[in-house]
């Protein structure tokens, strides 16, 4: 059999992309993404896509409509498909056994289930979800639970690695693709029909196939390595802010050690993203499960060490404003988790901003791609406030970094959006109330050039000169 047709569920931030770029690759598949949610893929087929990633118009403006279709048909897709992708969300759950930890696996049962009423036929189902070890073993009796004459199931685990910002690279240039499938003849048989689906773009000697329950496993564990290496330089970026060593300076000695490398080693106000902290949690709680106690707390110290970096970072805020910022004007620039993308899923932002709300501060926040509303439903989220009104009162969003910054006392920098190290601070220190601070949560501002402005300058992980206020009240170019 070859592959016709493959059908995704799920029109999300994986789902999309990795179905434009199969498209893009494998221009006589036919591939169609369905969702359960109009409004989403109302947005996949208009001019503007529901999320924001750097070459993915282009992709989809050259694949939709050809062998490329976003739609609510799921019935139509699933019967018609011999190939069909859950990419549907697997949340923290936040009910029940495991809240806070396990995988919520309710939308991956509901694909599944969804699949068992629908198919007729031969179907490969494969899991494109991160999910829990094992996880294939349910979604498989789910399928077969059914019993439909005719019908035959496969079931892969083929783990997305995509990171957001850069996933149409990530998807061309896949360092690799990771397959795994049951070790018989009809499992070995599926996984060649989906190798043969990469190899149109994939070099065969970059695609790993594996067993099912490793390929679930290493994706939890890919994550659980970066996310790692992220909390053990922010850990020590607290030793540099205590001692005077500079964290750069630290992550470049020791990532030129080419055991190590020089990636993943950016000190930062935190890791946020829908994916480091929900897998990480799901590894613990599967490490909880199978009665592995010291391997759950390692892991959960990775999670333990982004929550101090994020919340020593607002209280390095708060210390510096003369440890109050009721009724303070302070501007956020950033709001996504990370540059090059509009997701604020698990942003540090959200908990930077939330901590000054609290504490009585007014507001003023830019994002380039982050809608305005979304940025109201983060802050106003009743897991975050208990006076949603108080909030939307104190919040400012504007589309503008230089009227964000006019006439506040504090910028604090959460997204390393590329646009702010090319502002012009010596007009943004003018219009601001002084002593005029800056908070630099991502490293990427040229710090001595601020402090001769006249900003009070702090950022991770390196104790900067301080201009003296007497000065810095004086004019700004004599400091
Ligand atoms: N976001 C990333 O960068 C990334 C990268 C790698 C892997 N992953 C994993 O991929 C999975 C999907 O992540 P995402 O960020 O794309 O999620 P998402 O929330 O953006 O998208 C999931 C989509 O699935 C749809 N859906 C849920 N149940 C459905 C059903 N029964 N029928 C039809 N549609 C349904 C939802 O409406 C939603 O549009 C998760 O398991 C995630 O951990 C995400
Ligand atoms: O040196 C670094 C690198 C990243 N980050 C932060 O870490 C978070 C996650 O960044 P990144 O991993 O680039 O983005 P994600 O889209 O979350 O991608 C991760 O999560 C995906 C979902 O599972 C995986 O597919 C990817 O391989 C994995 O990189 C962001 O807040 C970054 O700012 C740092 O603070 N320092």
């Amino acid at each position: 059999m070859v592959i016709k047709k493959i059908c995704c569920i799920g029109a999300g931030y994986v789902g999309g992309p990795t179905c434009s770029v199969m498209a893009l690759k494998c221009p006589h598949i036919t591939v169609t993404v369905v969702d359960k949610s109009k409004d989403r893929i109302a947005q996949w087929n208009s001019d503007k896509l529901p999320i924001y990633e750097p070459g993915l118009d282009e992709v989809v403006a050259e694949c939709r409509g050809r062998n490329l279709f976003f739609s609510t048909d799921i019935e139509t897709a699933i019967k018609e498909a011999d190939l069909i992708f859950i990419s549907v969300n697997t949340p923290t759950k936040t009910f029940g056994n495991g809240k806070g930890r396990a995988a919520d696996l309710k939308y991956v049962e509901g694909a599944a289930r969804m699949i068992a009423e629908m198919a007729s036929g031969d179907k490969i189902v494969v899991e494109k979800s991160t999910v829990p070890v094992r996880a294939a073993e349910s979604i498989l009796n789910i399928l077969r639970a059914n019993n439909k004459p005719g019908v035959s199931y496969q079931i892969l685990s083929n783990p997305e690695f995509l990171a957001e910002g850069t996933a149409i690279d990530d998807l061309l240039k896949a360092d690799r693709v990771l397959i795994g499938g049951e070790d018989t003849p009809e499992g070995h048989a599926a996984v060649e029909k989906l190798c043969w689906v990469y190899e149109h773009w994939i070099s065969r000697c970059n695609i790993i196939t594996t067993n099912t329950w490793s390929s679930e496993l290493s994706k939890l564990a890919a994550n659980a390595f970066l996310a790692q290496r992220i909390s053990s330089i922010n850990s020590l970026s607290a030793v540099c802010e205590a001692t005077g060593a500079d964290i750069s300076e630290v992550a470049r000695a020791v990532g030129l050690d080419s055991r190590i490398g020089s990636k993943f080693l950016q000190a930062s106000v935190g890791f946020g993203g829908s994916c480091f902290q929900k897998d990480i949690l799901n590894l613990v709680y599967i490490c909880e499960c199978l009665n592995l106690p010291e391997v759950a707390a390692y892991w959960q110290q990775v999670i333990d060490m982004n929550e101090y970096q994020k919340s020593r970072f607002s209280a390095k805020v708060i210390e510096s404003l003369f440890n109050t910022v009721s009724d303070k004007q302070i501007t956020i620039l950033g709001f996504a988790f990370k540059k090059d993308t509009g997701d604020t899923r698990e942003s540090p932002a959200i908990h930077v901003a939330t901590t000054l709300l609290d504490e009585g501060a007014k507001l003023h926040i830019y994002d380039p791609k982050v809608e305005p509303s979304q940025i109201i439903d983060d802050l106003t989220h009743l897991s975050v406030t208990e006076e949603p009104e108080n909030v939307k009162n104190s919040v400012t969003i504007h589309s503008d970094p230089y009227a964000a910054t006019m006439g506040t006392h504090a910028i604090i920098l959460c997204t390393e959006w590329d646009e702010f190290v090319m502002l012009d601070y010596e007009r943004i220190y003018k219009g601001m109330m002084k002593p005029a601070h800056i908070f630099d949560g991502r490293k990427i501002l040229d710090h001595d050039r601020l402090i001769k402005i006249g900003f009070q300058v702090q950022t991770i992980g390196k104790r900067l000169a301080r201009p003296l206020l007497t000065r810095m009240w004086g004019s700004p170019h004599q400091a």
